[in-house]
C-alpha cells in the first residue's frame, strides 16, 4: 500500500486513499470508533479495521492509536515469556470510574463510564450485577496468552463478538456469569477463550504434578459436546490444554484412559459424565470453572439432578452459563448455583435472530410429505444443505427415506436411536457437503454450528417456542441471512399464541389458518387488531398457493 502525508500528531501516516482534507479530522482513538474496511482497503493489522493509518513505526496498517499501542506491545512482548493475567486498578478518570488496565499493555487508552454505557448501548450489551468489568474492543486487550491470539487470528477470529466483548473480560475477573445472546453470536468461544486462557496459566505456574481437570463444559447432546471440544482443541493449539470428550456411546475404559493420562477441561453430557465418576474416581478438587451450555435445557428436569450432582461434587467454582432463550425460573435457579452472578445480554434473545426470515405454511400433516418434495424439488425454493426437524426417531429415518425416494437426493438421519458411529458419520457427511439433506430430531437443534447452512425446515414444529428459536437459529451464523420454513397446522395448537406473538414481533406473515384460529384468541382481539392481520395473513392451506408465496418473498 503506499503511503501519504504525515498526521499532525507525527506518529502516523494518512494512507494515499484519504483525501488531505481528512488531515483535519482528530485521529482516531479507540479501535471501536474506526469503520469496517470495504473490500480492496486496508485493513489493520490488529483488528482487522480500516486501516486508515500507517503506523510510523513499523509501517503496518492501522486504524487506530489504540490497535498503534496493542501492536507495538506485542511486538515488544514477543521477546518476553508468558503473558500475566489482566488486572482489575482503579484509574483515577475524570470521574472516578473503574476500568480494566491491562497491565501488559499499560498505554491502551481507557474509557470513562459514560462512554462504557454508550458502548454497551451501540453494541446492544445489557450488565446487571456488581462491579461489571469493562467490555473488551480486541482479544489482545486482557491479556491473553500470545499463541491463543494467534489461534484466534488463524481461526478467522479478527475481532470479539459483542458477547465475547462483554462475556471475557467478566469471565476473566472470576465472576459466575449467566449470559443470553442470539443464537449464532459466538457465546462458545467466550467460554473457551477465558477456559484455555485460565487452564493454561495455571499448568506454567503449577509445581505440583496434578494432571486433574481445571474446567469442565457440560452441554445436553453428544453432538454439541463434540463441536464444543473441537473448537477448544482448535482454539487451545500449542498451548498446555488437552481436552477428554465424555458422551454415551463412545467406549467408557477409552475416556477413563485419557482423564488419567492428564487434562485440562472435559466436555461432556451430563448422564455419562456421572457414570464415569460413579465408576472411576477423578479427582475433581482442582476443577475451578463450571459451563453449563444451553442452560435452560440442563436445568430442566431429566437434566437437572444430573448437573446439580455434578456441580456439588466440585468445590464452589465460577459458573458460567449460556443460553439463546433464558426466563426468570432459570435466574432464579443460577443464583442457587453461584453468589453474585453477572448477568449479560447481548441483542435479542429469546426471540429468533433477525437474520432469518421465518416463512410460515399452513399444511395439513397428511399433505407435509408432498408439500416437503415440492419444494426439494424447486430450484427456486429449496437452498441446500438443509436441515429437515423432525419430532419422531421413527419419523426421521421414514422421511429421510421418502425424501430419497421422491427427489433422488440423497439424505440421512441423526437422531437418539442411532449409534455413536452412525451418528458421527452422518455428520461427517452432512458437514462436508457429501450429502445435501440432513433430517434431525431436536439433537441438532441446539448449538450446532452448521456453517453452511441457510435453510431450516420444520416439518414437525417442536413443542415449545424456545426449541423453535434454537432449531430457527440453525439457519444462520454470526448475522448470515437465512430462511426457516415452518409447517403449520391445527394439531400444533399448544403454540399458536406464543409463535403468532414471535411471527408479529418478527414482521413475518402469519398464515390466515393460523391467526383466526381459536388457540390464537387473545394474540389478537378486537375490530383494529383484525384490520391490522388482514393485510399480513396470508392466504389459504392450498400447497402450490404456499409455494408461490414462498417465492413472492
Ligand atoms: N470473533 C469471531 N469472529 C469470527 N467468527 C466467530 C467469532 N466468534 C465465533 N465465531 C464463529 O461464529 C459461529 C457461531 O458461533 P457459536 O456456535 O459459538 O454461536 P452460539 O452463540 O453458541 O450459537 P447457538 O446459540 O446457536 O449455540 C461459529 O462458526 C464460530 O466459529
Amino acid at each position: 500500500m503506499e503511503q501519504g502525508e504525515n498526521q499532525s500528531a507525527g506518529s502516523f501516516v494518512v494512507s494515499s486513499s484519504d483525501n488531505n482534507e481528512l488531515e483535519d479530522l482528530p485521529v482516531k482513538e479507540r479501535c471501536f470508533e474506526q469503520r469496517e474496511a470495504l473490500p480492496g482497503e486496508p485493513r489493520c493489522v490488529v483488528c482487522g479495521r480500516y486501516g486508515e493509518y500507517i503506523c510510523d513505526q513499523t509501517d503496518d496498517d492501522i486504524c487506530s492509536v489504540e490497535c498503534k499501542t496493542i501492536l507495538l506491545a506485542r511486538i515488544a512482548a514477543k521477546t518476553k515469556p508468558a503473558v500475566k493475567a489482566a488486572k482489575r486498578v482503579n484509574l483515577p478518570l475524570g470521574d472516578e470510574s473503574f476500568c480494566i488496565k491491562d497491565i501488559n499493555f499499560p498505554n491502551i487508552p481507557t474509557l470513562a463510564d459514560s462512554r462504557i454505557s454508550s458502548l454497551r448501548t451501540k453494541l446492544d450489551i445489557c450488565v446487571k450485577g456488581d462491579a461489571v468489568p469493562d467490555p473488551i474492543m480486541c482479544f489482545s486487550a486482557c491479556g491473553l496468552p500470545e499463541k491463543l491470539v494467534h489461534n484466534l487470528e488463524t481461526a478467522g477470529y479478527c475481532m470479539p463478538t459483542p458477547v465475547q466483548m462483554q462475556v471475557i473480560p467478566a469471565s476473566m475477573s472470576n465472576r459466575s456469569l449467566l449470559v443470553s445472546a442470539d443464537t449464532g453470536s459466538g457465546k462458545t468461544a467466550s467460554f473457551l477463550i477465558p477456559i484455555i486462557a485460565h487452564c493454561s496459566q495455571v499448568r506454567s505456574q503449577e509445581s505440583t504434578s496434578n494432571q486433574g481437570p481445571l474446567a469442565i463444559v457440560l452441554a445436553p447432546t453428544r453432538e454439541l459436546c463434540l463441536q464444543v471440544e473441537e473448537q477448544a482443541k482448535v482454539l487451545g493449539k500449542g498451548l498446555p490444554f488437552k481436552t477428554a470428550l465424555v458422551v454415551g456411546g463412545d467406549p467408557l475404559p477409552q475416556q477413563i484412559y485419557r482423564i488419567e493420562n492428564g487434562i485440562e477441561l472435559i466436555v461432556g453430557t451430563p448422564g455419562r459424565l456421572i457414570d464415569l465418576l460413579m465408576k472411576h474416581n477423578v479427582d475433581l478438587t482442582y476443577v475451578s470453572v463450571f459451563v453449563l451450555d444451553e442452560v435452560d435445557c440442563l436445568l430442566e428436569r431429566g437434566f437437572r439432578d444430573q448437573a446439580m450432582q455434578i456441580f456439588q461434587s466440585l468445590s464452589q467454582p465460577q459458573v458460567m452459563m449460556f443460553s439463546a432463550t433464558l426466563h426468570s425460573e432459570v435466574e432464579k435457579m443460577s443464583n442457587s448455583l453461584a453468589k453474585n452472578v453477572i448477568s449479560i445480554s447481548c441483542g435479542n434473545p429469546n426471540r429468533p435472530t433477525k437474520s432469518v426470515k421465518q416463512v410460515v405454511i399452513w399444511v395439513e400433516s397428511k399433505k407435509k410429505k408432498q408439500k416437503i418434495f415440492e419444494i426439494m424439488k424447486s430450484k427456486q425454493h429449496f437452498k441446500p444443505p438443509a436441515v429437515v426437524f423432525v419430532s419422531s426417531r421413527v419419523g426421521a429415518d421414514l422421511l429421510s427415506e421418502a425424501i430419497t425416494v421422491a427427489t433422488g437426493l440423497e439424505v440421512v438421519s441423526i437422531h437418539g436411536e442411532k449409534t455413536m458411529k452412525e451418528r458421527r458419520e452422518n455428520l461427517r457427511r452432512f458437514l462436508t457437503g457429501e450429502v445435501s439433506v440432513v433430517v434431525s430430531t431436536g439433537v441438532l437443534g441446539r448449538g450446532m454450528d452448521l456453517l453452511k447452512v441457510r435453510q431450516v425446515i420444520l416439518f414437525d414444529i417442536p413443542n415449545s417456542i424456545d426449541e423453535y428459536i434454537h432449531q430457527v437459529g440453525r439457519a444462520s451464523r454470526m448475522g448470515e441471512e437465512g430462511m426457516a420454513v415452518v409447517f403449520v397446522n391445527e394439531e400444533d395448537r399448544r403454540i399458536f399464541k406464543e409463535l403468532v406473538q414471535v411471527l408479529k414481533t418478527a414482521g413475518a406473515p402469519i398464515p390466515r389458518e393460523l391467526a383466526n384460529s381459536r388457540y390464537t384468541a387473545g394474540v389478537y382481539v378486537g375490530s383494529e387488531r383484525k384490520r391490522k392481520l388482514s393485510s399480513s395473513a396470508h392466504t389459504n392451506s392450498d400447497q402450490i398457493a404456499s409455494l408461490d408465496y414462498i417465492s413472492d418473498r
